[in-house]
This record gives structure tokens, sequence and C-alpha cells, in this order.
């Protein structure tokens, strides 16, 4: 852990020096114990911005949270309850609301927010599943919490080929996936923009932790764009800002699918988005590939890795950041590391052809 000083004041309680200050943040009255942290490996831990609940505030969430439970009109994907979330999504902790709006105003240097000491339901938590594509189709307290944090940073959606098209799905090892490049192996996640491949792919991608890796040797790996830029040369950053790159779809859709050609870094030279699935984007030429394996070696210089605890939600910018995981070895007990997914789309204009009947789920 970087040195944190007390500055007192407004519940800012924790600050590296700029340019890319480490915006450590807890809430006013938190638990100092609660940002003790578990990463052990020699990839360097998460600095990203973080927001630790105060108890109080945790118990604020999980009230909202069991208000959202008991009122759902429906099943978790229904149009009703995504109404009565966003409703109630204004009622979050005022702490809570303001660094999801500065986070989606600037998803800063790592473009990654972490909240820490969200209520996950412990007692109630049953076994870890352990069948492939499980999701939460009936409202939980976590479900219902880290939806009403996500939906207060866009629309929350979800894809009708991933997961059976379920709002809030689950990341859990699944028996005999081990190998697989996707969330249910238990491999290296190789480091990748989630659904790359996907025109209307999502703007954050929300990871709550419900049970954390009993190893501790799973670890939610990040690396932004904004930190490696500076360390690839002029002769990477011109190709990779081309169309000379495809990207296929990841074994959650079931296989098939390839973008057009495509350039990996996009926008602003100086400030780019990233495009890119080490496990399926690939370069159309041998320059091509020579920058790849540049970036690659970029993210790994860069590449923060966090073992997340039970109630750690860790938001990714998904245009700025790519994540990825550690290998860890399951135990399939009902012990498992278990987190649930939740992603948040921008404009739901844009995405609108996309969404049959106005709905959330795309295409
Ligand atoms: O297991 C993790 O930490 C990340 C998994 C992942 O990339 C995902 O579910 O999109
Ligand atoms: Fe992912």
């Amino acid at each position: 852990m970087s040195p944190r000083s007390r500055s007192g004041g407004r519940g800012l309680r924790a600050r590296t020096p700029a340019p890319y200050a480490l915006a450590l943040r807890t809430l006013p009255g938190s638990d100092e114990k609660a940002l003790t942290m578990t990463e052990t490996s020699s990839i360097p831990r998460l600095s990203a911005a973080a927001v630790v609940l105060t108890d109080a505030q945790r118990d604020q969430v999980g009230a909202l949270a069991a208000e959202l439970v008991d009122a759902a009109p429906g099943p978790l994907d229904s149009r009703a309850w995504l109404d009565t979330v966003r409703a109630a999504s204004a009622r979050l902790p005022h702490e809570l609301l303001a660094a999801l709006r500065d986070f989606r105003h600037d998803a800063g240097p790592d473009g990654v927010l972490l909240v820490r000491n969200l209520p996950v339901g412990a007692h109630a938590l049953p076994a870890t599943p352990t069948t492939a594509g499980s999701v939460e189709r009936a409202v939980t307290l976590p479900a219902a919490a880290v939806t009403a944090a996500m939906i207060q940073l866009g629309e929350v959606i979800a894809y009708r080929s991933e997961k059976t098209g379920a709002l809030v799905q689950n990341v859990v090892p699944v028996p005999g996936r081990e190998r697989q490049q996707s969330n249910a192996g238990s491999v290296r996640l190789q480091m990748h923009v989630e659904n790359a491949f996907h025109p209307n792919r999502p703007d954050y991608v929300g990871l709550l932790c419900v049970r954390e890796d009993p190893t501790g040797d799973a670890r939610l790996c990040t690396a932004s764009i904004r930190r490696a830029l500076p360390l690839l040369s002029e002769g990477a950053r011109r190709v990779l800002a081309e169309e000379r790159f495809l990207t296929e779809a990841p074994p959650s859709f079931g296989g098939g699918g390839v973008t057009p050609e495509h350039s990996v870094l996009t926008g602003a030279p100086e400030d780019p988005d990233v495009l890119v699935d080490f496990a399926a984007t690939h370069a159309l030429d041998d320059e091509g590939r020579v920058a790849l394996e540049e970036l690659r070696s970029a993210f790994d210089g860069t590449t923060h890795a966090l073992a997340l605890a039970a109630g750690d939600l860790a938001v990714v910018d998904n245009r700025l950041a790519v994540h990825g995981r550690t290998s860890f070895t399951p135990r399939y007990d009902g012990t498992d590391r278990w987190l649930h997914r939740v992603y948040a789309s921008l404009d739901n204009r844009r995405t609108r052809a996309g969404r049959r009947a106005g709905g959330s789920v795309l295409d």
C-alpha cells in the first residue's frame, strides 16, 4: 500500500502525489481496517480510486437493497424491477453517488473505481454455484446492491447470447472449464476489454465480490491505457491506431462473431480509448503483431492486481482499462470465489437498434 497520510476534512484521508494522484478515499467515520488488503503477489496492488463505506453507510445500502428484495414486482430482469431500482438508487449514500458521478466524468489514471464494504448478506449466502452460465434470476440483497450502484453509472444491460441475457451474472469457476478463456476458467484469464468484439460493448463492468477466494490466489488484474501509453513507441502507437486488427467473440458467447477490421487505439492520440482482447484480437500483418506485443508488455508493466474481498465492488471503465484474472485452484465445494457481474452502458439511444422492444438485453 502506498503511504497514507491523514489529511482530515471531508473524508479524504489518503493521497499520493500528482500527476496521477492516488485518490484512495474513505468516507467519514469509515474503519481504517477496511483498507487492509490481501494482495500477495509481485503484481502491484491496485491503486485505483477507492471508496470505503462506513458501517452505517453499508447498512443504509443494505436497507435499500432489502427494500428492493421485498418490493420486487417481478424477477430481477423485469423492466418493472429495474424501474424500482433506478428510483431507489437515488437514495444511495451521498458520498457513493458523488464518487460514481466523478468516476463517470473521468475514470482517472487507472480507469477503475473500487467501492468497499458493500452489503452482501453473508449470513444468507448459499454455496457458490458450480454450473456453467449461472446467473441471479431472483432478487437477492447483493444483486440489488450492485444493480443499484451500477444503474447510477448508466443503463444496466446484458447480451442475449451471453449467460441467457441475465442482468446479474455469476463469475464462478466451473468444473471442466478450467482452461477456458472465460470467467468460468481458473487458468490465468488474459487481459481484455469486455465483449471487445461487440459494437455495443459495455462502457462499465461492475464486479461485486460476494465470497472471496479462500486460497487468496485469484486476483482481479487491471491495466489502463493511460498508464501504458507512455511506454509505447511512436511506431506502435501509429500502427495500433490503424484498422489492422480483428477481434473474435469470447467463449461466453458460444463462439461465432468477429469484428470488422478495427484499430486498437481510438480517439485522442494523447488520451485514447483501447479496444483489445489478448485472447481474441489478431493483427492482420507482422507490424500489427509486433505492436500488439508491445501493448501487451506495456500493460504487463502497469498491471495492478487485487484479491477482492466480500463486499468489494470493482468498476472498470471498459474504454480505458483492460482486465483479467490470475490463475487459482478451485475446490468446487461451495466455498469458491464468487462475483456478481453487472454491465452498464452510457447511452440508451446509441444501443436502441440492438435492444428489442427497448429492453435491457442487447442482440
Ligand atoms: O474473475 C475476475 O476477476 C474477472 C472475470 C472477468 O473478466 C469477467 O467476468 O468479465
Ligand atoms: Fe471480463
